[in-house]
């Protein structure tokens, strides 16, 4: 998506006034039995964009809630729709669209754990699985479905998704899904939505060219939103290593490995070819990693996902399939093998740490073509990159 620097800019200050800010889950008077799972799942206070979000949300009120990248914005949606939701119904109330199938999974689990005292059905159909399943499963009634566009769109198309009662669509990584690989099947679901439906649009970035697209389906939406300049977490440390030529990577990357294994880290690369060589190389030396992208099998990518996840493995080698959304709390260090293509993509990656208040690390390497890019990543988002430190304990 292409930027429009000054209007990006003047953004700063669109936040909608007068949006209240509740302290607590108790004062938002939610479902007994809504915040019994709020506390039993760990919460305890609302993050900022849930003391602002959640009850615009539960208002009916078209909301663009913005907030940094590990902040809450799953448990803002997840438990405005639980709030709303009637539970004496079977039917489909709410959606939300993600563009990773991992994440759309991991939002049925949040919105499962959250509900888990009030018997409500959340399915995920996402690409990659049974048809047949997903056909079943949904006659069976979901009161909220959490899915990939295509998927959807294809369960709608089918009528096998009725989504004649919805009230609330949630657009998590809208700016993402309102790019050029998603934008088409949006609108297209968009438009068997009934024309009362609610929207909700979700990210850590919203550049100012998809909040003018938000005009074609929101109404005066209320909008929360963050300076670009605030956008990137301070409790993520940047780092970058001046590699000279992109030979120079993968020794550099060896180099580092112990310190990768002190918790868990992500490893980007910008292609699947990319990430599959650079796996397979590190396994010939000898070091143990996981590898994740597009072209492996569901099966595969959820085998991987359960590793990582249950920690029984600690270096994970992606794409950008795994920027966006994916929290597992033990990631502290995110290497960017390659620098991302997109700039907004830069702080969802090394947002992957860091979460929830975490400290983070992200180590950027960079060759010498890739200078002007950090730079223009630096100004973007007003931060400073520094030079790693020689001893790499300094920072972990
Ligand atoms: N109120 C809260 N109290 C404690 N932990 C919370 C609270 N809200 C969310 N968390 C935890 O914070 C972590 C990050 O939340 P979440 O995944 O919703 O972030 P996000 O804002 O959607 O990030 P991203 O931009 O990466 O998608 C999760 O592990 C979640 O369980």
């Amino acid at each position: 998506m292409s930027f429009d620097r000054e209007a990006d800019r003047s953004l700063a200050i669109q936040t909608s006034s007068k949006v209240p800010v509740v302290g607590s889950f108790e004062e938002m008077n939610l479902k007994d039995n809504l915040l019994k799972g709020i506390y039993a799942y760990g919460f305890e206070a609302p993050s900022a964009i849930q003391s602002r979000a959640i009850m615009e949300v539960i208002s009916g009120k078209d909301v663009i809630a913005q907030a940094q990248s590990g902040t809450g914005k799953t448990a803002t949606f997840a438990i405005s729709m639980l709030q709303v939701l009637d539970t004496n119904r079977s039917d489909t109330q709410a959606l939300v669209l993600s563009p990773t199938r991992e994440l759309a999974a991991q939002i049925q689990s949040v919105i499962r754990a959250l509900g888990d005292f009030m018997r409500i059905r959340c399915y995920s159909c996402i690409g990659g699985k049974s048809i047949g399943q997903d056909i079943k499963q949904l006659a069976r009634g979901q009161h909220i479905v959490s899915g990939t566009p295509g998927r959807v769109l294809d369960m709608i198309k089918r009528q096998t998704l009725n989504i004649r009662n919805i009230k609330m669509l949630v657009l998590d990584e809208a700016d993402e899904l309102l790019g050029k690989g998603f934008q088409d099947q949006i609108y297209e679901i968009y438009q068997y939505m009934p024309s009362s439906t609610q929207v909700v649009v979700v990210s850590a970035t919203l550049p100012s060219a998809v909040l003018s697209l938000t005009n074609r389906f929101m109404t005066n939406p209320t909008k929360i939103l963050v300076r670009k300049e605030q956008i990137s977490l301070e409790g993520i440390d940047q780092y970058y290593i001046q590699v000279e030529k992109e030979d120079w990577k993968f020794d550099t990357l060896c180099d580092l490995y112990d310190s990768l294994t002190i918790t868990q880290a992500v490893i980007f690369c910008n292609t699947k070819k990319k990430v599959s060589w650079l796996s397979d190389s590190l396994r010939k030396a000898n070091f143990t990693v996981s590898a994740m992208h597009g072209d492996m099998s569901q099966e595969e990518r959820d085998r991987v996902m359960h590793e990582f996840r249950s920690g029984n493995s600690r270096v994970l080698i992606s794409t950008d399939i795994w920027a966006r959304g994916i929290d597992v709390q033990q990631v502290s260090l995110v290497i960017n093998y390659d620098l991302p293509r997109e700039k907004e993509n830069y702080v969802h990656r090394i947002g992957r740490s860091g979460r929830f208040g975490r400290k983070g690390v992200a180590i950027n390497f960079v060759t010498n073509s890739d200078a002007e890019a950090l730079s223009d990543i630096e100004s973007f988002f007003s931060i400073v990159i520094a030079e790693m430190p020689a001893n790499v304990s300094e920072i972990m």
